[in-house]
């Protein structure tokens, strides 16, 4: 039987007159791996953090591993929360600050993060303010993974990394998560990087979640159908389409649900050729939210 690690019932944080987490339900799974999606400001950080005991909800209730996260050592010490810009004691080094994980992280496995200190080029030595910001937020990925923690929190880890090093973090997790399951939540704008790691996909707008659902059932839950105008239109006419493209006398149309063998065989009938949508592309169409635009990374998915 699974366990519900997270219950949240509507979970409310205001600023001033700002509600920047509005009325959120929430439940998250043990072993499972969760991105929680949503343009700047939606919320994700608000959410992590209350979830995390950093910050007291104004509203709603929460539980994390049975209890109330704040003031809770036994539930803090099973969680880690790698946020965007972590700070470290002054003068710290990347070596200080493995070497004091063991103290806050039960299960750090050190072999791990030395292998990940090697996988990232990481120089140990140097003081972590002299770091770029790309070695940076590799520290912050080390301490998530090898920390172990059953419920481990990495909101946009990735600032400044290449995407050689993302593809790294992304291997590792996965590698790592299938030896030793735990429950992830990854808050990213780079959705298609992701998406073959997620299980799960919550996604915020406004402080409020607009869905909560698995990632195979969104996955397959959309076709593209492309080819010319006329045949396009005629294979959609009665099907629920949740977005088009076109040029000249190409077209090419998004349809929500799936495609059974006959509908296949009509659309090759017509010169239509099929593709699956990414989860990018449904979350925009399903929002007309692109959450690429607000990504502060030069380097996005395609
Ligand atoms: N201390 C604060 N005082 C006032 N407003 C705040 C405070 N912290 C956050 N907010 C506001 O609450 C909203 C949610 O912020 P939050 O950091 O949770 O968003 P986010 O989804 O993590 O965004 P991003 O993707 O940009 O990190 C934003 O509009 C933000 O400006």
């Amino acid at each position: 039987m699974t366990r519900t690690v997270v219950r949240a019932n509507g979970l409310t944080k205001r600023y001033g007159s700002f509600t920047a987490v509005d009325a959120v339900e929430l439940k998250l799974e043990e072993n499972r791996i969760y991105g929680l999606l949503g343009r700047n400001g939606a919320g994700k950080t608000t959410i992590m953090q209350m979830l995390t005991g950093q910050l007291f909800p104004d509203a709603g209730e929460l539980s994390v591993f049975g209890r109330e996260p704040a003031e809770h050592a036994d539930v803090l010490r099973r969680m880690c929360f790698i946020a965007e810009s972590q700070r470290y004691p002054e003068d710290f080094t990347p070596a200080h600050v493995f070497k004091s994980a063991p103290w806050f992280f039960e299960h750090w496995d050190a072999a791990f993060a030395e292998q990940l200190v090697a996988d990232f080029r990481l120089p140990l030595k140097r003081r972590i303010k002299k770091l770029s910001r790309g070695q940076l937020s590799a520290v912050g990925v080390i301490v998530g993974l090898a920390s172990r923690a059953p419920l481990t929190f990495f909101d946009e880890p990735y600032l400044g990394l290449d995407a050689v090093a993302r593809h790294i973090f992304y291997d590792r997790l996965l590698e790592d998560y299938a030896e030793h399951p735990r429950t992830i939540v990854l808050s990213t704008h780079l959705i298609d990087e992701v998406a073959n790691l997620l299980e799960h996909v919550i996604l915020i707008d406004q402080g409020r979640i607009l869905f909560d659902r698995d990632a195979d059932e969104l996955r397959g839950s959309a076709t593209t159908v492309a080819g010319p105008r006329a045949a396009v239109e005629s294979f959609v006419a009665d099907r629920p389409v949740i977005g088009r493209e076109g040029l000249g006398g190409l077209a090419s149309a998004t349809i929500d649900g799936r495609l059974d063998q006959g509908d296949r065989i009509r659309a090759a009938e017509l010169g239509l050729e099929l593709a699956p949508v990414s989860l990018q592309q449904l979350i925009i169409h399903l929002t007309g939210t692109d959450l690429r635009a607000d990504s502060t990374e030069g380097e996005v998915a395609a």
